[in-house]
């Protein structure tokens, strides 16, 4: 098979319903290679993997124009069933675990290991038994090929996001027949190291034979791990380069079409802020994989108050506990009256709003349109864009205004979509982060928690989120609570930025603090805390 590529795309188009997402997009793979794929939110970049992999709406939506040639043959699997056994594995944006599953369970899900027993010739399958120690061996294979820390019993329900996304992966590597390996965004949701970790167990798959399409929009990455590099632009091929000799910069600007700027501006002038907004003491929120112990803070009218540290110590516990997504105790004042906990209709009412890190699971309503989405809790919770006949006996949406409204934050934040008529599960990833914060901005909140805000989208949506959350903040007085794996994020635009270790605060920092406090406090070794903590101005 020498010298044929693994994959080769040779002129292929998609249109979603006459909208033109993909045209003649060609370029090849040679097996081994790991290949960088590389575009804003919405170039194309996952329908283009979808096409690669049979996923059903590809073929509910009219198919594709052109050919896919795998090991020299065309392709065009009518379902991912098929594309796996060619030797095709996905790891798709959002995690497919079953949560009452071990990590063992879910990785070998469907090729299960049996005991031996002739009665199954008698009686048939249904009577066989799972040879459990040959299942946790084959499981501890495909995780030991990761070189990650994950015991194959864990239940997925009580794993913390990165474990999940390495089951994901095991999951894949379990596949013997594996020749291409596509991984959608893998690292979002890992801490750095990680992601480091997973990016040296991809080189080690590659120098076995396996060839790799790599989704990332963290391009240093990009440029450390793979041959080459190709870039989207709207659905169209605008590079296909060495991966060797591009910078970040360079590639940025390829993906956007216009200079960058350079994003490294930290917070540095020191604020005047109000009184205590928001006082919360010793909080407790019992979360799979992100539980917080004991927490206490107080964040002043109009800061903007970070929340860091590393994955599975209880950044995320802290925000989905005060709005009542998961069980929580202890207090949570705002402006001086209690908030009653465990109760996320009340949160909203008391003017807190959250854009969750799980947009798909809680922040979209994914089959109705954009429109719906942005003013739907605005509406339910404060009675907006509802208009009221006979003293208020009869009562019908104020269709006119939410559509008003949803075109605004369309054109403000830049929402790539046909109209606001369109369903939010059409939307690409960064696209539909972009709703969910319209959603939150819609109630025009006294607190909003953002939790991951940039997960997952491009450079130029992630300094527009971030440049909006700052007017919002600036213009508005929104005080704002943003929860990110990001450190670097957090100090672009947070007052004062509080590190999460084992469920308590380590302590509480300037952005302008050196790096390695910040990483003395993410390791839990900041055991002078106090004295590190910067009062509120
Ligand atoms: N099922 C669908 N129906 C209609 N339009 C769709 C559908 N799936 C994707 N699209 C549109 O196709 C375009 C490309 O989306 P795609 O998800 O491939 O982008 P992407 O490059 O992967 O973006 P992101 O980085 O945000 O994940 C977007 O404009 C999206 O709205």
């Amino acid at each position: 098979m020498t010298g044929i590529p693994l994959l080769q795309m040779n002129h292929v188009g998609k249109d979603f319903f006459g909208n033109r997402v993909l045209s003649d997009v060609s370029f090849s793979l040679d097996p081994g290679q790991i290949l960088g794929l590389v575009g804003e939110n919405g170039a194309g970049k996952s329908t283009l993997m979808k096409i690669i992999f049979g996923m059903p709406d590809i073929h509910e939506t009219g198919g594709f124009d052109g050919d896919v040639l795998f090991n020299g043959s065309k392709i065009h699997f009518s379902n991912p069933f098929d594309a796996l056994e060619a030797g095709i594995g996905m790891v798709h944006q959002e995690f497919s675990l079953i949560p009452g599953f071990t990590a063992a369970e879910n990785i070998l899900l469907n090729r299960e290991s049996f005991k031996s027993n002739p009665m199954v010739n008698f009686f048939g399958e249904r009577i066989s038994t799972l040879d459990r120690p040959s299942m946790r061996a084959r499981a501890l294979r495909a995780i030991e090929t990761l070189g990650v820390d994950l015991d194959p019993e864990t239940l997925t329900s009580e794993m913390p996001v990165g474990h999940k996304q390495f089951t994901e992966i095991a999951r894949e590597l379990d596949r013997t027949q594996m020749k291409l390996l596509i991984l959608d965004e893998p690292t979002a949701v890992l801490t750095e190291t990680e992601a480091q970790i997973l990016l040296s167990a991809l080189k080690k798959l590659a120098s076995r034979g396996i060839s790799i399409i790599f989704i990332s929009h963290r391009l240093q990455e990009v440029i450390d791990l793979c041959d080459k590099v190709v870039v989207l632009r709207d659905g169209q091929i605008i590079q296909d380069v060495p991966a060797c000799g591009v910078s970040v910069r360079q590639i940025a600007q390829w993906m956007v079409g216009r200079k960058v700027e350079d994003p490294s501006d930290r917070r540095s002038v020191k604020r005047n802020l109000g009184d205590p907004v928001l006082e919360v003491e010793h909080l407790w929120v019992d979360m799979p994989g992100e539980t917080v112990r004991d927490v206490s803070f107080c964040v002043h009218k109009g800061e903007i108050f970070g929340i860091g540290g590393l994955a599975g110590q209880g950044k995320l516990g802290i925000p989905n506990g005060i709005m009542g997504l998961f069980t929580s105790g202890g207090t949570v004042s705002l402006k001086g009256n209690k908030v009653r906990l465990n109760d996320p209709k009340l949160a909203l009412a008391s003017g807190m709003a959250f854009v969750s890190e799980d947009r798909r699971g809680v922040g979209l309503l994914l089959q109705e349109p954009i429109d719906w989405n942005i003013a739907f809790t605005a509406m339910q919770v404060h009675g907006r864009y509802v208009k009221g006949f006979l003293g208020g006996w009869v009562q019908w949406r104020d269709d006119a205004a939410i559509k008003a409204c949803a075109e605004e934050y369309i054109d403000s934040l830049q929402i790539r979509c046909t109209g606001s008529r369109q369903r939010a599960i059409e939307l690409s990833g960064g696209n539909q982060q972009k709703v969910c914060l319209a959603k939150a901005f819609c109630v025009d909140p006294e607190i909003l928690f953002v939790s991951e805000p940039t997960r997952g989208i491009d450079v130029g949506a992630k300094r527009l989120v971030l440049d909006t959350l700052r007017r919002v903040n600036e213009e508005q007085g929104t005080t704002i609570i943003m929860t990110s794996s990001e450190l670097e994020e957090l100090r672009s635009i947070c007052d004062r930025i509080a590190i999460v270790s084992e469920g308590k605060i380590e302590g509480i920092l300037s952005p302008s603090a050196p790096a390695e406090e910040f990483g003395l406090l993410m390791s839990g070794s900041g055991k002078n805390a106090e004295e590190k903590v910067i009062p509120c101005a």
